[in-house]
C-alpha cells in the first residue's frame, strides 16, 4: 500500500501532480489535502480524475480532504501549498510568507505522518527545504526540495532540440539555487558520452544562448500562460515515481549539506543524489571547475542569507 498525501493539493501544480501520479498507476492512495474553504474544489478536482481514471481501468483512491488525520501514514507528503510566482517576482519576493505555510504543514507532517519522506515544491524551495528540514525534525535524507530536477530536464531537452538527438543520449546537471543563481555543470555534461567541448566543435550550438533561456525558462512560462504546469509536475511525479520504486536513479535535488559539495554547509542547495525509497541514499561527488565551484559558492551565499532572513522574520509573529 503506496500513499502520497500532497498539501496545497488545488492549486495548479498539486492537482497536476496529483493527475499524472494516479496516471503512472505506482500508488494505491493520494489525498488531495487543501485548505477548508477548498475542500469542495479538491472534491470537484478528484471526481473529475475519477472519470479519467476510469478510461484507462486504473485503481487509485483519491482521497479530498482538509483533515490532518487523512494524511496519516502517509509514504510520502509533497507541499506545494503557497503563493505562486506572478511576472517579474523573484523566488525571494515569496520567501517569508510561503515560509510560515510550509513551517506549519511541516510541523504538522511530523506528527501525522513521522515515518514520511517530505517533498517541497514550495518556492523559493532551497530556503523551504531547510524550513521544513527544522520544523519537522526529521532526518536530512527524508526532507527533499523540487530544485533543480526540472531545470536539469529543461537543459537536457535543450541540448537534444539543438542538435536534434534523443535525449536520452544528453547527461547534463544544474546545481546550485532553484533560481537566478543555478548553476549548469558544462564541464561534466556529456551527449552519447563524449564531453560537450569536445562536441561542440563539431555541431552549430550557442551553449551561452541555451543558458540564457534556461535561466528565464519559468518567467517565460509564466509571461505567456500564466503559470508553469506540466514541467514541474511531471518532474515531481518523476522524482515521487523514482522514491517508490526504489529505482536508485541519481537526479538533482535539494538536500540541506554538511560540507559534502565543496566543503559548502549549513544551507540547502541543488545537488545530484542517489534517490531510494529510504529518501536520499548518497550525495553524489561531483566535479566542478573553478568558475562552476566559485558560482555554486556564490549560489550558497545568497540561499543561506535567505534562510537567514525567513528565520529572523518567524520572531515577530
Ligand atoms: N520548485 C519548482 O520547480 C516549482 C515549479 C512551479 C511552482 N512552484 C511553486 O509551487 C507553489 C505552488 O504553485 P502553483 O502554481 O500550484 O500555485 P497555485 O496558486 O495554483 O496553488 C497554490 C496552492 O496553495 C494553497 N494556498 C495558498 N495560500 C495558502 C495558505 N496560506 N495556506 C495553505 N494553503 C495555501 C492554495 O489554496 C492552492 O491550493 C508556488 O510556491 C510555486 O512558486 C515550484
Amino acid at each position: 500500500m503506496v500513499k502520497v498525501s500532497i498539501l496545497g493539493a488545488t492549486g495548479v501544480i498539486g492537482k497536476n501532480v496529483a493527475f499524472t501520479l494516479a496516471r503512472a498507476d505506482t500508488v494505491d492512495e493520494i489525498v488531495l489535502f487543501s485548505r477548508p474553504q477548498s475542500v469542495d474544489k479538491a472534491k470537484g478536482e478528484t471526481f473529475d480524475m475519477y472519470d479519467a481514471l476510469a478510461a484507462e481501468d486504473i485503481d487509485c483512491r483519491l482521497t479530498p480532504s482538509c483533515n490532518y488525520e487523512d494524511i496519516n501514514d502517509s509514504d510520502i507528503v509533497l507541499i506545494t501549498a503557497g503563493t505562486p510566482r506572478q511576472e517579474g517576482m523573484t523566488r525571494m519576493d515569496l520567501a517569508i510568507p510561503n515560509a510560515e505555510i510550509v513551517r506549519n504543514y511541516a510541523e504538522k507532517i511530523a506528527i501525522h505522518a513521522p515515518d514520511s519522506i517530505i517533498l517541497i515544491a514550495t518556492n523559493p524551495v532551497d530556503v523551504m527545504t531547510t524550513i521544513a528540514l527544522e520544523a519537522s525534525g526529521f532526518d536530512k535524507t527524508k526532507v527533499i526540495g523540487i530544485g533543480n530536477h526540472l531545470d536539469s530536464l529543461r537543459l537536457k531537452a535543450y541540448f537534444a532540440n539543438q542538435i536534434n538527438i534523443n535525449s536520452s543520449e544528453v547527461h547534463t546537471r544544474v546545481v546550485g539555487e532553484h533560481g537566478d543563481h543555478m548553476v549548469p555543470l558544462l564541464s561534466s555534461t556529456t551527449i552519447g558520452g563524449i564531453p560537450l567541448k569536445y562536441f561542440i566543435q563539431s555541431v552549430d550550438m550557442d551553449v551561452p544562448r541555451l543558458i540564457k533561456r534556461l535561466r528565464k525558462a519559468g518567467n517565460t512560462i509564466i509571461s505567456k500562460k500564466g503559470a508553469t504546469e506540466y514541467g514541474p509536475s511531471y518532474a515531481i511525479s518523476n522524482l515521487i515515481s523514482t522514491i517508490i520504486t526504489d529505482s536508485h536513479k541519481i537526479l538533482t535535488v535539494t538536500t540541506y549539506l554538511n560540507g559534502e559539495i565543496a566543503g559548502v554547509s549549513g544551507v540547502s542547495l541543488g545537488v545530484p543524489v542517489v534517490l531510494s525509497k529510504k529518501g536520499i541514499a548518497m550525495i553524489v561527488p561531483i566535479h566542478m571547475n573553478d568558475y562552476e565551484q566559485k558560482k555554486f559558492k556564490d549560489a550558497a551565499e545568497i540561499v543561506r542569507e535567505a534562510t537567514e532572513e525567513v528565520k529572523n522574520s518567524f520572531n515577530y509573529h
